[in-house]
């Protein structure tokens, strides 16, 4: 039941964000998308990826990365190509987080730079959201969540005792300038944490908080 409903969930929301590319690509030459990682995207990247656009002229990027090589499992850059660069979708280009910069701190400095060019504001920003509150890799126990929710630099290195690696975010501040925000969840455990989220203003006990003034779009399936 919950597959059937989560994978109509998908195609909603990759017709939503199609429905956005079309219409900012009417009136300028590129697209921005900016997508989370994990594992909640996958079906929404392959139901994206089957959408009739014009993908050479769309920029995907992420809204984090983990600090690890693009051929490792838990690479994002990596889960995009996978899943969202497929068949007529393999035209779009995909600006990655992290190339071989030495330390993660230098990898998020050259982040604007590479950042930069792109058709900002975003046309959407797909955001998901863990069990903590987390969105991007602004979570709550990291040293840097102050700076990541504060500075008006495009992205931040991010240490934090629940991740086995350090990770690259978009700060805040980044994340903001989109057209659109949308916030993809499952399961009733998420759907508690944003109820408690809309309850409450603390934004470093849940960072998902930071999104929720902005008109936020919830795909929710059980
Ligand atoms: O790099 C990442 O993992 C994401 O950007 C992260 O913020 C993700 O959206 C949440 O952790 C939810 O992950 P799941 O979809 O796997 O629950």
């Amino acid at each position: 039941m919950s597959d059937d409903s989560r994978k109509r969930l998908a195609a909603q929301l990759a017709e939503a964000v199609a429905e956005a590319l079309r219409a900012d690509l009417a009136r300028q030459e590129r697209a921005l998308l900016v997508v989370s990682g994990g594992s909640t995207p996958v079906p929404f990247f392959r139901a994206l990826a089957a959408m009739a656009l014009p993908w050479s002229r769309i920029d995907v990027t992420l809204a984090d990365e983990r600090w690890v090589p693009e051929s490792a499992d838990d690479s994002n850059a990596r889960l995009v190509r996978e899943h969202l660069l497929q068949g007529a979708a393999a035209e779009a280009t995909l600006v990655p987080l992290t190339t071989h910069d030495p330390t993660p701190e230098q990898g998020a400095e050259a982040v604007a730079d590479r950042l930069a060019p792109l058709a900002w504001p975003a046309s959407v920003v797909v955001l998901g959201m863990g069990g903590d509150g987390h969105t991007a890799s602004l979570f709550p126990d990291s040293r840097e969540l102050d700076l990541a929710l504060t500075t008006d630099a495009a992205a931040v290195a991010v240490r934090t005792p629940s991740q086995p690696q350090p990770r690259i975010t978009l700060s805040a501040d980044r994340l903001h300038q989109a057209r659109r925000h949308v916030l993809h969840i499952t399961g009733g455990d998420k759907r508690a944490v944003l109820a408690r989220a809309l309850s409450g203003d603390d934004v470093r006990e849940l960072p998902i908080r930071a999104f929720l003034a902005c008109p936020l779009a919830t795909y929710w399936a059980p």
